[in-house]
């Protein structure tokens, strides 16, 4: 323990949030039915100035395919069928689940993707996760009157990215700096409400730091995702808006372990964080929506092994 309080290593604030929620949270029954430990309201906060990312150490995290995600968002998907012909599998669970549930059918994962890939009509059929994070960030819907009291959605949506840099651009010192997955009106019709739910920006000296409200948050297996995504983002914002990197902020609403996680967090608590990776970028791209796989230059990543755990779903 001693020697743990002596190091600071920023992987720690993590794996001592790990080491909280597991030893003194609440235990609930959630709604996948396996059942969390949960702690309400924290706040991690990392310095990405130096050109690092917040990329495990004490486990393999896939930075791939959460690069491939994000793109995926910012591309305005929805549908798993880019992601799958890209190798990317962590959102079949929702459509399978839904598939199964439908039609009755025992399909294994494999003949699901394998469907979902050759077969763009089953895709357009089975493949959607409804108006989720692309949807909402690239085309929030509007409405406008189409006469005698009724409204019509317009062709195009509001593109908050595109907006944002536009914003961080042009009005740097705005308090408004900000998107959201949450739309009140369209949750209903989404397979997860949001999770990484709202992105706030801030300019000062020359620096562009960024904060993420993620309202409920799987420790084990998401935020790990979640922490690279907002880094991933903040970087190519600042890219794009001739800034420098500054700090990152993470708050938790609803933190928690799933109960089946316990030997994950065992085998986690055992290592020793190694140095963060950095990142850098290939080119700097026209617009926030040009950057390519390519662009990612993730170096000095040396973690301990990938330590497999089950998904809620
Ligand atoms: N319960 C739950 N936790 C989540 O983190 C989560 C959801 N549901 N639903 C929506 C998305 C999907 N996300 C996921 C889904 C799967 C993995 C996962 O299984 N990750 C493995 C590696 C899988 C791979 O590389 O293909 C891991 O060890 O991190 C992670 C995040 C994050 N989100
Ligand atoms: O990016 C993500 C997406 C999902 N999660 C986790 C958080 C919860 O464990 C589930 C979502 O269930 P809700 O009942 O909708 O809260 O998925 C995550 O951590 N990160």
């Amino acid at each position: 323990m001693l020697d743990r309080a002596r190091t600071s290593h920023p992987e720690r604030r993590y794996l001592d949030l790990m080491e909280r929620v597991w030893r003194e949270g609440s235990p609930r029954r959630d709604r996948t039915g396996v059942g969390t430990r949960a702690v309400f309201g924290e706040r991690l906060a990392f310095d990405l100035s130096d050109g690092t990312i917040p990329l495990l150490t004490t486990k393999r995290v896939s930075w791939k395919t959460i690069v491939r995600e994000l793109l995926w968002f910012l591309g305005g998907e929805t549908n798993i069928r880019p992601l799958l012909q890209d190798g990317v599998t962590i959102w079949t669970d929702w459509p399978l689940a839904r598939y199964r549930r439908e039609t009755g059918e025992a399909v294994t994962q494999a003949a699901f993707e394998a469907r979902i890939v050759a077969d763009e009509a089953f895709a357009q059929a089975w493949g959607d996760l409804g108006p989720v994070y692309g949807a909402q960030w690239r085309h929030w819907p509007r409405y406008e009157p189409a006469g005698e009291g009724l409204f019509r959605r317009t062709p195009e949506g509001i593109d908050q990215i595109s907006r944002l840099v536009h914003d961080i651009r042009t009005n740097p010192s705005s308090r408004r700096l900000l998107f959201t997955g949450w739309n009140v009106a369209e949750l209903d019709g989404m397979a997860l409400p949001p999770c990484h739910m709202t992105y706030q920006y801030f300019v000062a000296d020359g620096r562009l730091s960024g904060l993420l409200h993620q309202r409920s948050c799987d420790v084990g297996l998401g935020v790990p995702y979640n922490l690279v995504t907002a880094a991933l983002l903040l970087r190519m914002l600042a890219q794009q808006c001739d800034l420098e990197p500054g700090e990152f902020v993470w708050f938790g609403g609803d933190v928690h372990l799933y109960e089946n996680h316990g030997e994950l967090v065992a085998t986690q608590l055992a290592r020793e964080p190694r140095p963060w990776p950095t990142l850098a970028f290939a080119r700097r791209p026209a617009s926030i929506l040009d950057y390519r796989f390519e662009d990612f230059v993730v170096e000095g990543y040396d973690p301990h092994p990938a330590i497999p755990a089950p998904i809620a779903v």
